[in-house]
Parts: C-alpha cells; structure tokens; sequence
C-alpha cells in the first residue's frame, strides 16, 4: 500500500470580512518533502499555514494530516491528532518559560503517555543532536535565541510526527544562528523522515526545500528551485 501524503488539502477558501484571501488551493506535501511557502506581507501564507495544521477553520475545502480527514473533527478530536501528526516551530519560539529545556523538548511526549525511560533517552538523543546538551537544564530566558530555535525544533520532533509546519523559523534569529539553525531543520528532516512546510520570506531559508510555492492574488504558484539537489 502506498504512503499517504503528509499533508493534502482541496479547494481551501478563506476570506475574512469580505477579502478573500484564497480560494480553490490544492496542495499535496509528499513523503519527505519540504516546500516553501513565499509570498508578499499579507498574502495570506501564515493563515493558509492555519488553515492546514488545524490551527484556524477554512471557510470550505477539505485538509487531510497523514491520511486523516481534520476539517469536519471536534476540537477535542483535531486536537488529538495534531498532537500525534504534526510538530510547529513558531518564530518567536513559544517555549514555556517556566519549563528548563529538556522539559519543554519532553512535553509532547508526555501528553502522548509515553513512559518516562523512553521519553528520557528521546529527549537525551535530541539534546545531543541539537548540540545543547550543556543547556538541558536552562530556562528559555537564560537561552540565546539560536538556543531556544534549536529546543523548540527538538520539541517540534520530539514524537516522531509526519510533518513539520515552520512560520519564519528564522525570522528573529540573526543571519549566522539562522544558518545553523535551517542545517539543523534539514538534517533532522531527513534523518526523521518528516516532512515540512514552511512559510519564510528568506531565500536562504527557502533554499533548503525541494520545491517552492508562491503565493499571490490567492493563488499558489510553484517555481522551480534553482538547485534541487540541496
Ligand atoms: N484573525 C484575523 N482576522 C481578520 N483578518 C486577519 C486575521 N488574520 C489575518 N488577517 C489578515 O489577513 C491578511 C493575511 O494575513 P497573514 O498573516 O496570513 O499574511 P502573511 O502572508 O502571513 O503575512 P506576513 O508575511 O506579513 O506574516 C492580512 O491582511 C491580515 O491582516
């Protein structure tokens, strides 16, 4: 049986008042992919980014998370499989502050009811592969920014989701943290096998995804990636 795609949407439609912001998306992330999602201020990708991860009900349209239907679910039911389906990095990190970060990266797997020996070596293992395990013990507000963007993209993967939504990862980190900090988001994705959609203005943030997506007038172009190899 084939894999279903992490992500597929149909014939989304959001407007708010009476500005439409899209109409008619179709969208399919592929196994393994990452995508970026570009467009000018306003266009409406973080709210397309909503729509997709259950974060804000479409208007109409149809969106599927690995396979399963999220548009018609409860809260109660959405919020169940975005905790198994899906991880979000934010970019201003929404770590709990008053949560070291080792205990921000174990959350989700807590929530998930997963028992304490593997939650421990998961989150050891990820520390370690993120490069701050001398910082398992701070508090986010003892943390640099590359330091917080590094914990929230552990806690992101944290229970192995399908796919990976990313709005301006890198949007406040300078230019050198934000380079090691999309490596590290391209590394982790192919070494987990999650896919990732990302909304970003930055090029260089662009440029560690297979395929490109614009958005404009509410309608997605694709533009081909001027090297695809990377
Ligand atoms: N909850 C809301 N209610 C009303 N209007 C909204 C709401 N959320 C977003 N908008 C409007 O929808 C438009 C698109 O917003 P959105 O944040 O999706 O754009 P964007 O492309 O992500 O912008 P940016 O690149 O500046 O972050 C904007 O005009 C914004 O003001």
């Amino acid at each position: 049986m084939s894999e279903s795609p992490p992500l597929r949407c149909e014939k989304l439609q959001k407007a708010f008042g009476k500005r439409t912001l899209f109409s008619e998306i179709d969208l399919e992330l592929r196994p393994r992919e990452r995508l970026a999602l570009l467009g000018a201020s306003g266009s409406g990708k973080s709210t397309l980014l909503h729509c997709l991860s259950g974060v804000m009900p479409a208007d109409s349209g149809r969106v599927w998370l690995a396979g399963e239907r999220i548009d018609k679910l409860d809260s109660n039911a959405l919020a169940q499989i975005r905790r198994r389906k899906i991880g979000t990095v934010f970019q201003f990190f929404h770590l709990l502050p008053t949560l070291t970060a080792r205990e921000n990266i174990e959350l989700p797997l807590q929530l998930l009811g997963q028992a304490s020996p593997q939650r421990n070596e998961r989150v050891s293992a990820l520390l370690e592969r993120m490069g701050i395990s001398h910082r398992a013990d701070a508090f986010p507000a003892a943390l640099s920014g590359g330091e917080m963007q590094r914990v929230a993209i552990a806690r992101a993967i944290a229970h192995r989701p399908p796919v990976l939504f990313a709005d301006e990862p890198t949007g406040n980190l300078d230019s050198r943290s934000g380079e090691s900090v999309l490596q590290l988001l391209k590394e982790l994705t192919d070494e987990e096998g999650a896919a990732l959609l990302m909304v970003t203005h930055s090029d260089e943030a662009a440029s560690i995804c297979q395929r490109q997506l614009h958005l404009a007038d509410g309608v997605l172009r694709e533009t081909a990636h001027p090297d695809a190899s990377r």
